[in-house]
């Protein structure tokens, strides 16, 4: 857990060893960002708001591994339309009433309330083996009056970003700040970037059962072991026993899904005509280029009693 109360008053403290990640905040209001960068070149960008990770770049900073719409939102006035928006406390639309967060708007308030950044750790031991680390923090005391009424619940989120050379983990910690149990999903929407959809599959999930949210959220179990994208997909892949799910472009693996204490998984692509329906999807033909392997806890609800902590994610490896 970070500790809210030691944060680090200066970004980039001089130091005589060789140079270290470079952590800066640009921008201002809901537009500001916070930008770490490796010595060998590697980078993130992170939007306090939604705590969005919007670029993602590998191979000496050469890659961009993730997808962000031509007219994704980041100056904060709507969840943005690619990177890694963070999905709490419910996923998808909330159940129709008679549940806490059936109030709520698809996919909850954390991809649009502004986070708070606590800090950065860093790590630079040698030039290929530094990393950084950001943590953000988004409270109960940080949400719009709307969020508020509708989840009444006093909640404590930190979210860590960490760049290494080749992989970028992402992890939540859920802290139930409050005197009442609650229950949560928590999911993380990334868009990879990729070169052809059509040459695209996706690995790891043979045998694992799916709703199907295209074909009236039907059950089915997946006999494929790589997955072909051949039009628009919206599966809830359910219970993985998989740690590891691949991205297979042109027969070669291109990112490794590492997932940490969650069960659940959701291939997302929207295809021509949804692609064309969203009004901050651009280009229009975009959804040729990503494809969304979504982690989360999804399937069913995460219950934490008072003081009680739940902490899960990520670690995707670019494979270049
Ligand atoms: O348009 P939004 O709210 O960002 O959601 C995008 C998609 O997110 C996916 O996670 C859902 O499974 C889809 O059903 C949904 O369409």
């Amino acid at each position: 857990m970070v500790d809210r109360a030691n944060r680090p008053s200066a970004l980039n403290a001089p130091s005589a060893a060789a140079p270290g990640p470079q952590v800066d905040i640009t921008g201002s209001g809901a537009g500001s960002k916070v930008t770490a960068t490796l010595p060998s070149g590697e980078s993130i960008e992170v939007l306090l708001y939604g705590a969005t990770v919007i670029s993602w770049k590998s191979n000496g900073g050469k890659t961009e591994n993730l997808w962000l719409s031509e007219k994704a939102a980041v100056d904060g006035s709507k969840a943005v339309r690619g990177g890694i928006p963070v999905v709490f406390p419910v996923f998808g639309p909330p159940p129709k009433s008679g549940h806490p967060t059936s109030s709520l708007p698809q996919h909850g308030f954390a991809r649009s309330s502004r986070w708070e950044f606590l800090g950065k750790s860093t790590s630079e031991d040698a030039l290929d083996s530094s990393s950084v680390k950001l943590d953000f923090g988004l409270y109960t005391s940080g949400i719009s009056e709307d969020a508020k009424k509708a989840w009444p619940l006093d909640f404590g989120l930190v979210y860590s970003v960490t760049l290494s050379k080749d992989s970028l983990q992402t992890v939540i910690n859920v802290r139930n700040e409050g005197e009442q149990s609650f229950e949560f999903q928590f999911l993380l929407h990334t868009y990879f970037k990729i070169k052809d959809i059509t040459k695209t599959s996706v690995k790891g999930l043979l045998g694992v059962e799916y709703i199907d949210k295209v074909l009236n959220a039907s059950s089915h179990q997946e006999s494929n072991s790589a997955i072909a994208i051949t039009g628009e997909v919206d599966r809830v892949y359910k219970s993985i026993p998989q740690d590891t799910t691949t991205i297979v472009e042109a027969d070669s693996p291109r990112f490794d899904v590492v997932r940490d204490n969650l069960s659940d998984t959701v291939v997302w692509n929207p295809w021509i005509e949804k692609a064309k329906g969203m009004g901050d999807f651009s280009p229009d033909d975009g959804y040729k280029n990503m494809i969304c392997v979504e982690v989360g806890a999804v399937n069913g609800w995460q219950k934490l009693e008072k003081g009680e902590v739940f902490e899960g994610g990520q670690t995707i490896k670019s494979l270049l």
